[in-house]
């Protein structure tokens, strides 16, 4: 007899008519109980197992595999032609709000290569582009609330542009100086914002996973203590690369079985440096793995921006219901540029290979196309548009170099409330050490020279 299989959904369900919050080992039993119950009804077997209690019995000896289980389809609304493909789709901005999300889209993709090529004059030590991935980080955080807590990888500049980090706050980080919010103590791209709700960047992959759940579950918890408080999700961001790590499974476990409020999004790429998908996994992809937590899973077209708002909004929707849940986003993109200032990609791919995905398509031009065919964007305002975006680009530019690095002081600061004695003997003695070996330290560059190291 081959035996029935159940609804997955039928554990949680009988958990959901029971009270929220941490249960009693008799209430816990009660839903098993209840669980097991509902697959006795369908004829299997009395026994059920805690750990698979809606897995009933079969005679037939069969293992899984991953080959009966098509690929996950990828949802778009728009193609390469800016052409709609879902009929039923009705976009939900007027024109000008459409044109600035395009906006944003290129003031991305016209920093980006100048702060490249800034790198490569020595004039900032470091930089990552995020070209062909502009729809993913703008698309989504258009679809997000400003209230709702961000934790970035470091190819999410669109999702700063796009909740109001301005031209200047990319700058200062970028050349360090005393306007920059973490003090010049971060490598540049890794930004932060307190006021945006956006975690500063770690270097460190996946750290900011586990992260997400725990502020995720913070949010909840809040929200049970006051439910006068907002509604609010957690959104993350990671590569496809970074979903190897540890810490995204822990991440992805904790938010299923705490049922966290929390948007995983994964920006699917193609290689995490030099390393391919097709090594670095061999399922379907990174959107498998929700399914395989038990995680509501969705994969996008990560070159449409449309499909990415749509997704990232039913997301935001779907993590809110039932007091709150995790879900996944897998994004599909291709990642055009090299890895970093510090990668050189034509060693390990071809350039015929980066030409061809160039031409065959592109979230800004897809956006551009769908604009044309409105009949609300033309070749004038293009040339407009990408001219005065450069112009403050540039200025930004100059204007952010030409200032002080912050004070020499900060580096001790911010560890503590207030200077601990240890830390004022180490700041007395660096003040010794530089004015012991005058022509080894230029400290007119930074805000208040040596003075600032005076206690
Ligand atoms: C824990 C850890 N291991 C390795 C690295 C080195 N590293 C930096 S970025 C990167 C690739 C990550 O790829 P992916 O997550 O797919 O993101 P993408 O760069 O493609 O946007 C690696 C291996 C690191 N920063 N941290
Ligand atoms: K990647």
């Amino acid at each position: 007899m081959r035996a029935r299989i159940l609804p997955k959904t039928s554990l949680r369900r009988a958990l959901s008519v029971l009270p929220r919050g941490p249960r009693s080992p008799t209430v816990q039993y009660a839903a098993v109980r209840l669980a097991s119950g509902i697959s006795q009804r369908l004829g299997s077997d009395r026994v059920s197992f805690p750990g698979a209690v809606e897995s009933a019995f079969t005679n037939d000896l069969k293992f899984a595999l991953p080959s009966d289980h098509p690929a996950l389809p990828t949802y778009r609304v728009v193609d390469q032609d800016g052409e709609i493909v879902d009929r039923s789709f009705k976009p939900d901005l007027s024109d000008e709000e459409v044109v600035k999300l395009y906006r944003h889209m290129l003031t991305i993709s016209i920093m980006d290569p100048v702060m490249f090529d800034a790198q490569r004059q020595g004039r900032i030590s470091f930089y990552m582009v995020s070209a062909g991935e502009e729809a993913i980080s703008v698309g989504s955080a258009s679809a997000l609330d400003q209230q709702d807590v961000v934790f970035c990888q470091y190819r999410e500049q669109g999702i700063f542009a796009q909740r109001g980090f301005t031209l200047k706050n990319f700058m200062d980080q970028l050349f360090a100086n005393k306007h920059d919010l973490g003090e010049g103590r971060n490598m540049p791209v890794h930004y932060g914002s307190k006021e945006l709700n956006i975690h500063t960047i770690s270097s460190t992959l996946a750290t900011q996973i586990p992260h997400a759940s725990g502020a995720a579950y913070a949010l909840k918890m809040q929200r049970i203590n006051d439910p006068s408080l907002p509604a609010r999700v957690v959104a993350v961001y990671f590569g496809e690369g970074a979903a190897s790590e540890g810490d995204f499974h822990a991440a992805l476990n904790i938010a299923a079985t705490r049922s966290c409020p929390v948007i995983f999004f994964c920006r699917n790429n193609g290689y995490s440096i030099s390393t391919p998908t097709l090594e670095q996994y061999r399922g379907d992809g990174i959107a498998s793995r929700g399914i395989g937590y038990g995680i509501d899973t969705v994969r996008v077209d990560g070159n449409d921006i449309w499909a990415v708002r749509e997704v990232t909004k039913k997301a935001r929707e779907m993590a809110l219901q039932d007091g709150g849940k995790p879900i996944l986003i897998e994004a599909m993109s291709y990642r055009v540029s090299h890895h970093s200032t510090s990668d050189d990609s034509f060693a390990y791919r071809a350039r015929v290979e980066v030409e061809d995905w160039k031409r065959r398509d592109n979230p800004i031009a897809r956006l551009r196309k769908y604009m044309e065919a409105k009949g609300f964007w033309d070749e004038s305002k293009e040339k407009e548009a990408r001219e005065s975006i450069r112009r403050d680009v540039l200025k930004a530019f100059s204007d952010a170099e030409r200032e002080k690095k912050p004070p020499i002081r900060t580096m001790f600061e911010d560890i503590y409330e207030e200077l601990t004695p240890d830390l004022k003997v180490q700041m007395e003695e660096l003040r010794k050490h530089i004015e012991k070996y005058p022509e080894e330290y230029d400290v007119g560059e930074y805000e208040g020279g040596i003075d600032s190291l005076k206690s």
